[in-house]
C-alpha cells in the first residue's frame, strides 16, 4: 500500500445523543476528516469536544447520526476490521497472562496458536517486555501494562492504530518514556501499522508525534482547523520551531476566536459562554503564583513547575481570563492590571475586586443578583436557577455551572447558599 492512500474518511458527520430529560445533545457537528497511509493524525481538544466519539465512529463501534464513514473508499457499516485500539485504561484481561493478552486478537481472528504465540512474542519484544510473558497484569506497573496494550494492538498489524489518550493514565516520566519509544518506532519505519490516529488533550504530545493536528472545539464538537507539523523527526522539544508551534496551539486552544494556522491570532476578547469549572480560591491561588513570578509565565513551564499537566491549569486560567484577571498570548499567561491588584490586595479588598469583575463579566451573576433583589425575602431556590440553566446545558453541566456560580458569588460576598435548604440568599451588606 502506498503512502498517501486514503484509508479512512468521514464526511460531514453529526452525532447526537438523547438527553435523559428529553431532547438531544449534539456531540459532533459536520465533521469531515481523512486518514491516509503513512501519517499520524492527532485529534486535539478539550474534554467534551467529542474526540472519543469521533474515534469510535472511525472504528465503526458507533454509527454517526448523519454523514458517511468510508473505509478504503467503501461505506463502513459495522466494526472496522482495519483498526486496533490502545485505550487510556489499558483494558487488559486480568485473568490472562501478558502473553495471552497479547495473543487475544489473533486467536479471535482464527490464527493458529503457534503463529499467534510467535507474533505475540515479537510484539512484546518491540515494546520491551521480553521476559514478562508469563506475568499477570496485576504484577506490572502502569507503564508496563500499557506496553501490553500496545503489543496487543501491534500483533493485529492494523492499517490504522487508534490511541485514545494512551499516556494520560501514566505518571509524567513513564508517559514521556513510552511516548518517546512509540515515536521512535514510527520514525524508524518499522511500525506495525500504516497510520496512527491519536486522541489527546496534550499539546506537546500532539506536536511531538503528529503529522497533522486537527483542533476540535466543543459544544458541539467541530473541527476548528488543521495544522501541519512540518518539524523533521526526531523532534526536539527544546528546538525553537517546536516551541513556537506548541505556543501557537496554546494560543488557539485558549482563544475560541483564534484562527487555526494564522501566525498571530487576533487578540479579540474571548467569547466565553460557559463558566470554567474552577473554584474562586483556586483562581486566586493561581494569580498569586503568577504575581510572584513577575506576572507573566510560559504555560508549559508553569505546569511543569507545579507538577501538573497544562490541562489541569486550564479551568483556572480560563476563569481568570473570563474575569479579566489574566490574558493568554503566545503560550504565555500574564496578569492584567486588575489581576495584579487582586493578587496583592488584602482580603477584604480582594473579595470586593472579585465581585466587581464577576458582575462585569458574568451576565448570569448579574441576573441572579437582580432576581434576589427583586424578592422581598431576598431568597430563591436552587431549582429555580437550575431550571434556567437546564435550557442551555445538560443536567450534569447545569449542576456544575450552578456550583461554580455559587462558589464565585460566595467568594465575592454577593450571595450565600444554604445547601440544607437548597436556597440562595442575598448577602445583606454587600460591602
Ligand atoms: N453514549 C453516550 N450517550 C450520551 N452521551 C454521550 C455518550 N458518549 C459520549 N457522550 C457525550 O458526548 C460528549 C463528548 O464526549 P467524548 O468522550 O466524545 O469527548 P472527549 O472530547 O473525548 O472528552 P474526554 O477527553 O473527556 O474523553 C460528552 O458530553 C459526553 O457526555
Amino acid at each position: 500500500m502506498e503512502n498517501g492512500m486514503k484509508l479512512l474518511e468521514v464526511q460531514q458527520i453529526t452525532k447526537t445523543f438523547p438527553l435523559p430529560a428529553g431532547g438531544q445533545q449534539t456531540v459532533l457537528k459536520h465533521v469531515s476528516l481523512t486518514v491516509k497511509a503513512g501519517e499520524v493524525v492527532a485529534l486535539l481538544g478539550r474534554s467534551g469536544s467529542g474526540k472519543s466519539t469521533l474515534l469510535r465512529i472511525l472504528a465503526g463501534l458507533i454509527r454517526p447520526s448523519e454523514g458517511i464513514v468510508r473505509r478504503n473508499g467503501k461505506e463502513l457499516r459495522g466494526p472496522n476490521p482495519d483498526v486496533a485500539m490502545v485505550f487510556q485504561s489499558f483494558a487488559l484481561l486480568p485473568w490472562l497472562t501478558v502473553q495471552e493478552n497479547a495473543e487475544l486478537g489473533l486467536i479471535a481472528r482464527g490464527v493458529d496458536r503457534d503463529e499467534a504465540e510467535k507474533q505475540a512474542v515479537h510484539a512484546l519484544g518491540m515494546v520491551g517486555l521480553e521476559g514478562f510473558a508469563g506475568a499477570y497484569p496485576k504484577e506490572l506497573s502502569g507503564g508496563m501494562r500499557q506496553r501490553v496494550g500496545f503489543a496487543r494492538a501491534f500483533v493485529m498489524k492494523p492499517n490504522v492504530l487508534m490511541m485514545d489518550e494512551p499516556f494520560s493514565a501514566l505518571d509524567v516520566l513513564t508517559a514521556e518514556n513510552l511516548r518517546g519509544e512509540i515515536g521512535y518506532l514510527w520514525e524508524k519505519g518499522s511500525f506495525p501499522a500504516k497510520s496512527i490516529v491519536l486522541v489527546t488533550h496534550n499539546i506537546e504530545e500532539a506536536v511531538l508525534l503528529a503529522d497533522r493536528i486537527m483542533i476540535l472545539g466543543a459544544n458541539p464538537g467541530v473541527i476548528r482547523g488543521e495544522l501541519a507539523v512540518e518539524i523533521p523527526r526526531p523532534r526536539d522539544k527544546n528546538a525553537a520551531s517546536f516551541k513556537a508551534l506548541v505556543d501557537h496551539v496554546y494560543d488557539v486552544m485558549t482563544n475560541p476566536d483564534a484562527v487555526v494556522g494564522e501566525a498571530s491570532p487576533t487578540a479579540k476578547e474571548p467569547r466565553f459562554t460557559v463558566l470554567p469549572h474552577a473554584r474562586a480560591g483556586g483562581i486566586s491561588g493561581l494569580l498569586e503564583i503568577l504575581d510572584e513570578r513577575g506576572g507573566k509565565e510560559d504555560l508549559p513551564a508553569l505546569a511543569e513547575d507545579l507538577r501538573l499537566e497544562v490541562d489541569d491549569l486550564m479551568p483556572a486560567i480560563d476563569a481568570a481570563g473570563l474575569l479579566g484577571f489574566a490574558r493568554v498570548e503566545h503560550g504565555d499567561v500574564m496578569l492584567t492590571d486588575i489581576g495584579r491588584e487582586f493578587a496583592n490586595a488584602e482580603v477584604h479588598r480582594s473579595h470586593h475586586i472579585f465581585k466587581d469583575q464577576l458582575l462585569e463579566s458574568v451576565p448570569l451573576a448579574t441576573t441572579v443578583l437582580a432576581m434576589l433583589k427583586s424578592k422581598r425575602d431576598g431568597q430563591i431556590s436552587r431549582e429555580f436557577i437550575l431550571d434556567i440553566l437546564d435550557e442551555h446545558f445538560t443536567d450534569a453541566e447545569a449542576l456544575r455551572q450552578f456550583e461554580t456560580l455559587v462558589d464565585w458569588a460566595r467568594y465575592a460576598r454577593l450571595i450565600n447558599y444554604d445547601a440544607a435548604h437548597e436556597r440562595l440568599y442575598l448577602v445583606e451588606d454587600e460591602d
